[in-house]
């Protein structure tokens, strides 16, 4: 369980640095998240939000830096000049503190929308069908997917995929997790029912959430405080209201104009 009297991080990030080939998408980035707390992560296209999520669930590995989950090390092991997981029963056990839900839904196509969300538990947490159905279900009634759960991915709204999806980020009951820009597939009638599913997750859960999104509106009402990413680092963080009604730096200035130019509300 999160305790939110205590001040050690959640997520600690210190110095870490990625590249793709010469391009270096995250340099010397550093910050911390406390347990429970809800961060958005925003800023311009390719500022690097998406590639520290994917880190954080050791999708990608790093090349400096360190990154402790819970206070343990995510990456340790130094191969070919980067650093990766150490084991796979470490990578297991990382993996399992954190839930990612994607831009793409990502739904296994062929399963239907309740052994989408029993598989994980049951495959890689060893719960046996019984309760994992029964845990499925509570996960599906509170994204409000419960009367679709015989229904097959094919047959849902991109929104309904989402929550389903969300539910099947939860099975494994992570004590974190990362939302990377999970409305911009859907069509605009569609985003609010995920956005209300995520606002209902946030209010009820003391889960750990970083969000990255262009939802400016949503970032502010959802978040406790605000990453403003550009070019691989942090340019500047604060509270919500800070960040979008008072930016101190030129950089976050010049994003939320062009945000509010383009006709979002901020
Ligand atoms: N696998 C990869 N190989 C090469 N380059 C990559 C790879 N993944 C990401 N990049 C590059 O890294 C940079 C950062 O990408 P990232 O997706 O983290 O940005 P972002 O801030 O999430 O952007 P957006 O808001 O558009 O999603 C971009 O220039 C991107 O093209």
């Amino acid at each position: 369980m999160p305790d939110p009297t205590s001040s050690a991080p959640c997520i600690s990030v210190e110095g870490v640095t990625k590249r793709f080939g010469p391009l270096t998408v995250l340099n010397d980035l550093s910050f911390t998240v406390k347990p429970g707390e809800k961060l958005a992560l925003i800023g311009p296209s390719g500022s690097g939000k998406t590639t520290i999520l994917r880190i954080l669930m050791t999708l990608e590995e790093i090349n400096g830096g360190h990154i402790r989950i819970e206070g343990e090390q995510l990456f340790h092991m130094p191969r070919n000049g980067g650093l990766v997981a150490a084991d796979e029963r470490h990578l297991h056990k990382m993996r399992a503190k954190i839930g990612m839900v994607f831009q793409l839904f990502n739904l296994f196509p062929h399963k239907c929308v309740l052994d989408n969300v029993t598989l994980a538990p049951m495959l890689t947490a060893g719960v046996d069908r019984k309760s994992a159905e029964t845990r499925a279900m509570e996960l599906l009634e509170l994204v409000g997917m419960a009367g679709k759960a015989k229904a097959m991915p094919a047959q849902l709204s991109g929104g309904q995929k989402q929550r389903v999806a969300i539910a099947r980020a939860l099975a494994l009951q992570p004590r974190i997790m990362l939302f990377d820009e999970v409305t911009s597939a859907l069509d605009p009638e569609l985003v609010e029912e995920v956005l209300n599913v995520m606002r209902r997750l946030a209010a009820e859960t003391d889960m750990t959430m970083l969000l990255v999104t262009h939802e400016m509106s949503f970032a502010h009402d959802f978040a406790d405080r605000v990453l403003f990413f550009d070019q691989g680092r942090i340019v500047e963080e604060g509270p919500p209201d800070a960040i979008f009604r008072n930016p101190r730096e030129e950089r976050t200035q010049i994003f939320l104009k062009k945000i509010i130019a383009a006709g979002h509300r901020v």
